[in-house]
């Protein structure tokens, strides 16, 4: 399998402040390197305020970073004009968290699937079957294209979404918490559908949640993010090897709400993001901590085929076992 996406220093600081006030930097992304093969699913996992989302929105260029280069189908993204840029937009694609907002209440359904269209200045050939093969794709009756936003639940919307961000068959798809406002049982379908979609077209996903439990079960490789930084990464049914990607694991396993190790009981505060500190970010809440840990900051290293940890005192190997994915 080649690569669809090369990612390699990857940053992106913020700034507070100016005129007035002192200017403050804000670390939301750094130096963050990865490659995504055609065809697999990576996913970005992390607590609120990691850095997924600007990771996100780096990787499709809808920020500039500070520092780092994202490489697409071999193209820098950075050398591109911007007719360049729109172009290679179809390319790869953003399915949003919410989909209540992210279609326009005032757009009928057959508006909103027809507005990539429009957006990119690419005619299709027949608008009716079109849309109806859109609709017909993600599992939609062809008569809700008349239908409005308000009309449709949370999951048809999101199909709606899902279909809207493969309207231009792109290559690559970045999820951005697709399924976390929706119950349950229409999680477990949206996720089915995806998995559908990525084997029927071919697609390549970056997948981002807050939960380790449904990436674990939908994702070929997973990025652990802490306070900005890959602080691992690993085959999906592999042991985690950093004490947060453990406690992560223990906090969305555990059914009994007495006995799970939350990751809030770890204790000790979140560094925050304007100020990190020297060593590893994750030390005044670990259980593994050293002196070592306050002092220098630990960079990835080899755990096993495909699996990195930034941690000087990793976990110890112990198999497990992941239920694997399958299409509903
Ligand atoms: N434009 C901005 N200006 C200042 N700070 C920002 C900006 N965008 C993001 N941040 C900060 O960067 C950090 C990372 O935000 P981001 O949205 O990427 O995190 P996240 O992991 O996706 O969180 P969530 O799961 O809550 O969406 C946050 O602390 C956020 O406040």
């Amino acid at each position: 399998m080649s690569d669809l996406l090369t990612v390699n220093g990857l940053s992106r600081r913020f700034s507070d402040g100016g005129l007035f006030r002192k200017r403050k930097v804000f670390h939301a992304v750094s130096d963050v390197s990865f490659t995504l093969k055609r065809g697999q699913i990576l996913g970005v996992v992390g607590e609120s305020g990691c850095g997924k989302s600007t990771l996100a929105r780096l990787v499709l260029r809808l920020i500039n970073p500070s520092a780092g280069q994202v490489q697409f189908d071999g193209v820098d993204m950075a050398s591109l004009s911007r007719t360049d840029m729109r172009r290679l937009r179809q390319r790869m694609q953003l399915v949003f968290q919410d989909p209540y907002s992210a279609i326009d209440p005032r757009y009928s359904i057959r508006d909103a699937l027809l507005e990539p269209y429009r957006v990119q200045g690419v005619k299709p050939k027949s608008t009716d079957d079109t849309v109806s093969s859109l609709l017909d794709m993600v599992g939609l009756n062809g008569s809700l294209a008349a239908s409005y936003p308000h009309q449709l639940s949370g999951g048809q919307k999101q199909r709606v979404g899902i279909a809207r961000a493969l309207a231009l068959n792109p290559s690559l798809v970045v999820l951005d918490e697709p399924t976390a406002s929706l119950d349950v049982s229409v999680q477990a379908q949206i996720v089915s559908l995806l998995e559908r979609l990525r084997q029927e077209l071919g697609l390549t996903y970056l997948f981002i949640s807050h939960d380790l439990g449904l990436v674990r079960y939908f994702c070929d490789q997973i990025l652990v993010m802490y306070l900005g930084r890959i602080v691992e990464v690993l085959p999906s049914d592999a042991a985690p090897a950093h004490p947060y990607t453990r406690a992560l694991l223990d906090s969305t396993f555990e059914p009994d709400p007495k006995r799970r190790r939350s990751i809030t009981r770890l204790g000790g505060e979140i560094p925050s993001g304007y100020d990190l500190p020297p060593g590893c970010a994750f030390a005044n809440r670990c259980p593994r901590v050293t002196d070592l840990c306050r002092r220098v900051l630990p960079t990835l290293t080899t755990q096993g085929s495909g699996h990195q940890a930034a941690c000087h005192h990793p976990l110890a190997a112990v198999p497990e076992v992941v239920e694997q994915r399958s299409v509903a």
